[in-house]
């Protein structure tokens, strides 16, 4: 099959899925979208002659455009930009969790330093402060008191981007010092890890320690309708654990797996890449039915 990637840094993830495809003796585009223009009716890159594009792109604003581009331009796309749309934006997720009842944690959006501060009080302390958009944990706060929530909100209006002064107030979930990664194709868990630190945010990149997680019925189940509700796609689901059971507060759509596939015995990429392979024979048998 021939595979566009688009990207615009090659990371350890990017190279791991390069060499598979490689390997395997796939054609693959690289596409650095810093490099292109997209038109209405096309862009330099052939789309017509690519089966399928994955998108690596780790800006979040390029991802969100590039997918509309390549979908529109009519060539499958993990992940389609409903998808990013939907993973790239914590209300939206929250949202989509919510109306198919799956558990995430409590949050309220709210729109200035006032009625942020009364969420923030309704909820007691802690409480956590997020951007709506945003990964790696970043410029997110853990707020202890309402000192600090005012200074927070304050700097956050005065000095943020617009996206900053949509206020994302989230219950604090005293988890047990780690939280869970399900890579997910399609809903089906290919592997978890459970990545355990002594700061709040677990993040791997941040150097949680990993360890493989059984993923139990518990779990698939949870996984199988959060990647529902989000339109499915190539994800990594994140959940917490709670005295009350699991609660999911992410779904990531350019997922990193490189800790994962440090951490597990599973060739996740070779599940990920027999899973492109399948999706591009189906939608290539798709488009001859309807021929
Ligand atoms: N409400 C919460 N209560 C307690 N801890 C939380 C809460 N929300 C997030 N965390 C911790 O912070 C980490 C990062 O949170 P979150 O995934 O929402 O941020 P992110 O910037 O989207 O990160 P990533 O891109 O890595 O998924 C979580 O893995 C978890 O350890």
């Amino acid at each position: 099959m021939k595979v566009g990637l688009l990207y615009s840094r090659i990371r350890t993830d990017e190279k791991l899925l390069l060499e598979e495809l490689r390997e395997r003796g796939h054609d693959v585009v690289k596409i650095d979208v810093r490099d292109q223009q997209f038109g209405l009716s096309g862009s330099s890159v052939d789309a017509a002659e690519l089966d399928i594009v994955v998108d690596r792109c780790v800006a979040t604003s390029r991802s969100m455009y590039v997918t509309e581009f390549f979908e529109s331009y009519g060539v499958p796309i993990v992940n389609p930009p409903d998808v990013a749309s939907t993973c790239s934006d914590k209300v939206k997720t929250s949202l989509a969790l919510e109306e198919a009842g799956i558990p995430t944690p409590d949050t309220r959006v709210a729109f200035t330093r006032e009625a942020a501060l009364e969420a923030i009080q309704d909820f007691g302390y802690p409480v956590v402060l997020k951007p709506v958009v945003g990964s790696w944990g970043r410029l997110m706060a853990r707020i202890e008191d309402e000192h600090a929530a005012e200074a927070i909100l304050e700097h956050k209006e005065t000095l943020g981007h617009y996206e900053h002064k949509i206020f994302y107030i989230q219950e604090f979930v005293d988890k047990p010092g780690r939280d869970l990664r399900v890579l997910a194709l399609d809903g089906e868990p290919v592997a978890g890890m459970v990545r355990s630190a002594d700061h709040w945010i677990t993040n791997a990149h941040r150097g949680a320690e990993t360890e493989v997680l059984e993923i139990t019925p518990e779990i698939e189940d949870l996984v199988r309708r959060a990647s529902d509700a989000v339109g499915g796609g190539l994800l990594g689901v994140d959940l917490m654990e709670t005295e009350d059971g699991y609660t999911i507060h992410e779904i990531n759509h350019t997922v990193e797996y490189k800790a994962l596939a440090d951490a597990v015995e599973t060739d996740i990429v070779a599940e990920v890449v027999d899973w492109l392979e399948e999706k591009a024979a189906k939608s290539e048998n798709d488009v001859a039915a309807t021929a």
